[in-house]
């Protein structure tokens, strides 16, 4: 068993290295290294990333990657690559790279070549889709089908509902998306509110097939279809997309229509598998292609770059840096770009759940705080509403900026205004306003005080060309593989969840409860808030 990461002797540089900061001012740092901004940015698969304005110096960036070496960061990237079953609690590969690799490449996992399966099944998306778009498949009474909803949740629907967001410019004409996850029934009955069963197709997304809310919607919809359409129509408006096809057959679907994938992609890793046919049926075949050509390139970029100017290892190491050094409890993601209005959701299910964990790989408790909260807004709107505690408050909280230099909207004025903030948001944060600086622009002396802004507040700035497909690939990828490096210095499990059971478990008892005169035991106040919802509850 190797020694507890916060005793190793490269921790410990670290932590005293941190130290040295007293008193070290962004400001004074960019005085001093006019090179500065070129020497701390990195640039791969049309992304820029520019990481000059965080609290860093050339020997932190050396420890950190002193750091991800003594982890054994290469190997492991080499044992993810290679298909080995490095989600150990589960006892299965995270093995997500390979549903990128294009066609002829050869990733082995378990000794099976799984790249031929892959685009076999990209080949049944790509030919539902194009049935689709071209009014082959039609619903049950002739009519085309125009409304697509995917029923699922958590990585069944985080990542489709960003990208059909995220790619709106992109989309095929005629096709709309829709998304139920929520077990609240208003979801369904707001998402559903305005359709024609008639040309509307269900994608019903799980991988397992079990999960209570994506179960229950797919119930209330096949309800919704066949007293509109009547029992027959089930076949031409239901689609599966999962790993377990008992699970499909017993749901009384047509396996003939369903989707596979692998028990080695993570529910949340998995927006580039068959999760993604809504996707694919949101914006057609090709721009899915090079969304997954981004995915790839970045996976080549990750794989191969040195460490030094590896973009997401440095995402990573500069997350840890943060989470681990500084105290920070938070990383805000804040997209300039309406239409990644669901990455920072996105994110949260990828970060959180992949490295929200308090043992290690081992089981032991881990010594050193584990993933950061994931939370974010797209700019401008987080201007007018948080960015306040973020420049001024007690906390020290790390940023990254996304924008974008082309606009995809034709009201490119207002892309140069908003293009303005993201970058004027990052240099107030990095550099303040002192109170001299107030005071010589005549400031009265009283409200100094409230108007410095200390500055030293780090982000990072990631800028694409256009968020079109590859780069919003790309982009995501980058997270993926960020997430990754943090995992393995931390030596803990980032492809299991185990902490989403228990409250699983509870609410089917719970349910029971609620459904028949059944009773258990509860603490007293859960049995108080059960007493009063069944009293109040109406009949
Ligand atoms: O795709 P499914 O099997 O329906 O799972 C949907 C989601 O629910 C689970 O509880 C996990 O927390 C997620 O990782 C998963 O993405």
């Amino acid at each position: 068993m190797s020694a507890p990461l916060n005793t190793s002797s490269v921790w410990r540089d670290l932590q005293q290295h941190r130290q040295s900061w007293e008193g070290v001012t962004l400001r004074q740092l960019f005085q001093d290294d006019p090179q500065r901004a070129r020497n701390f940015s990195a640039e791969a698969c049309g992304l820029y990333l520019d990481y000059s304005k965080h609290l860093i110096k050339p020997e932190t960036l050396r420890l950190l990657i002193t750091l991800a070496r003594a982890r054994h960061l290469e190997e492991r990237r080499a044992a993810m690559f290679a298909g080995e079953r490095i989600n150990r609690t589960e006892g299965r590969a995270a093995f997500h790279v390979a549903l990128r690799a294009p066609k002829g490449h050869v990733m082995r996992t378990a000794g099976v070549d799984v790249v031929p399966e892959v685009h076999k099944v990209l080949e049944h998306m790509a030919a539902f889709t194009r049935s689709i778009h071209d009014g082959t498949w039609r619903g049950a009474t002739g009519q085309p089908i125009r409304k697509i909803i995917n029923i699922g949740i958590g990585g069944s629907y985080l990542g489709p509902e960003m990208a059909w967001k995220a790619l709106r410019a992109y989309r095929h004409p005629g096709m709309e998306l829709g998304f139920v996850a929520n077990v609240d029934g208003a979801t369904f009955t707001d998402v559903t509110a305005h359709l024609d069963p008639a040309e509307t197709l269900f994608i019903v997304s799980s991988k397992t097939f079990t999960t209570l809310e994506t179960m229950t919607n797919a119930q209330q919809a096949r309800h919704w279809v066949t007293s509109a359409l009547g029992e027959a129509a089930v076949a031409r408006h239901f689609v599966a997309v999962s790993t377990n096809v008992e699970a499909v057959e017993a749901f009384g679907m047509d396996t003939g229509h369903m989707f596979g994938f692998w028990d080695w992609v993570g529910g949340r890793y998995s927006m580039d598998s068959a999760i993604g046919l809504s996707t694919m049926l949101g914006v057609g075949v090709e721009h899915f292609t090079a969304m997954l050509a981004g995915f790839h390139a970045m996976d080549n970029h990750f794989q191969t770059a040195p460490l030094e100017q590896n973009l997401p290892v440095l995402m990573g190491l500069l997350a840890l840096w943060y989470n681990n050094f500084w105290d920070a409890q938070t990383l805000a993601i804040l997209p300039y770009a309406h239409d990644l209005a669901r990455f920072p959701a996105y994110l949260q299910q990828l970060q959180m759940e992949s490295n929200g964990k308090g043992v290690d790989e081992d089981g032991h408790p881990v010594v050193v705080d584990t993933g950061a909260i994931i939370w974010g807004e797209p700019g401008t709107d987080g201007q007018h509403s948080f960015y306040q505690l973020i420049h001024q408050g007690t906390r020290l909280i790390p940023c990254d900026f996304i924008g974008f230099c082309q606009p995809l909207s034709p009201l490119a004025e207002q892309h140069e205004l908003l293009m303005a903030n993201l970058i004027a948001q990052a240099e107030a944060l990095a550099f303040g306003k002192t109170a001299e600086e107030l005071r010589a622009e005549g400031v009265a002396e009283a409200l100094v005080p409230f108007r410095v802004f200390p500055g030293n507040r780090p982000s990072s700035v990631l800028l694409g060309d256009r968020l079109d497909p590859h780069t919003l690939g790309a982009l995501v990828a980058l997270y993926e593989h960020s997430v990754f490096t943090q995992g393995v210095i931390w030596g803990i499990d980032s492809f299991d969840q185990w902490g989403v059971e228990l409250g699983k478990v509870l609410a089917q008892r719970i349910v029971a409860e609620l459904q028949s005169t059944a009773r258990h035991p509860h603490d007293a106040s859960t049995a108080a808030l059960l007493q009063r919802y069944l009293q109040r509850r109406g009949s």
